[in-house]
């Protein structure tokens, strides 16, 4: 196991395809990631499941928590806070393990600010039209939330140069088995650069 585990970060429009990414990802073999899961306080869909999903949160128990310093990060997104809870994290990443978090946007590049060493994914849709009937077809949103969605995609489309890297959510399978790549190869890189200064330190 790894002194400290890597932080990968998911992120892209609603819509997308992130939260079915990331399930098809965790089922996958041999993973090995942690998911964090995030706190909102946007209401239940059917079928959601506390502490599995999210943690449901009333406005003033996530302000009160963000007050705390108790959030690696939150955003305001379409009426709602959305955050990840700091201590699941610290102590994950301290324990060896690599953490996931599936988030939007502006929560990304509040965690790029902080960890600038973690790994940033964007995950992008084919195109617009298909981003639309995904949300539309998915039934949990109506049609005005539907509208203020798609207009923050196209804001945070314009984002994606931030991110290490952007994967087009074309076909499940194939998105996963990208992601799994970019896992892969991010161990090799931090692998390859602390075999080297072991190299240097035995010289020494
Ligand atoms: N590659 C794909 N091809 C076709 N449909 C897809 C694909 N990926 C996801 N979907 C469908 O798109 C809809 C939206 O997916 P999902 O809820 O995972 O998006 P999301 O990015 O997590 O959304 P949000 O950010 O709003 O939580 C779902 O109905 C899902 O089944
Ligand atoms: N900044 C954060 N964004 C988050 C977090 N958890 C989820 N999200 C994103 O919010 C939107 C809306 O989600 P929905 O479940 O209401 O459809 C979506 O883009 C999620 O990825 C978080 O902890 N921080």
């Amino acid at each position: 196991m790894p002194e400290k585990g890597l932080l990968f970060i998911l992120s892209g429009p609603s819509g997308v395809g992130k939260g079915t990414v990331r399930k098809a990802l965790f089922e996958s073999e041999g993973i090995g990631l942690k998911y964090s899961v995030s706190m909102t306080t946007r209401h239940q869909r059917k079928g959601e499941v506390e502490g599995v999903d999210y943690f449901f949160r009333t406005k003033e128990e996530f302000e009160a928590l963000i007050a705390q310093g108790k959030m690696l990060e939150y955003a305001e997104y379409v009426g709602n806070y959305y955050g990840t809870p700091l201590d699941y994290v610290k102590k994950t990443l301290a324990d060896g393990y690599d953490v996931f978090l599936e988030i939007e946007v502006q929560g990304a590049m509040k965690v790029k600010e902080k960890v600038p060493e973690g790994i940033f994914i964007f995950l992008t849709p084919p195109d617009l039209k298909e981003l639309k009937s995904r949300i539309v077809g998915r039934g949990t949103d109506d049609l005005s939330v539907i509208e203020e969605r798609m207009k923050v995609s196209q804001q945070e489309i314009e984002m994606m140069s931030h991110y290490d890297y952007a994967v087009v959510n074309d076909q499940i399978d194939s998105a996963v088995s990208k992601i799994r790549c970019i896992i892969e190869s991010e161990h090799c890189r931090i692998a390859n650069v602390l075999g080297s200064y072991e190299e240097m330190i035995k010289e020494w």
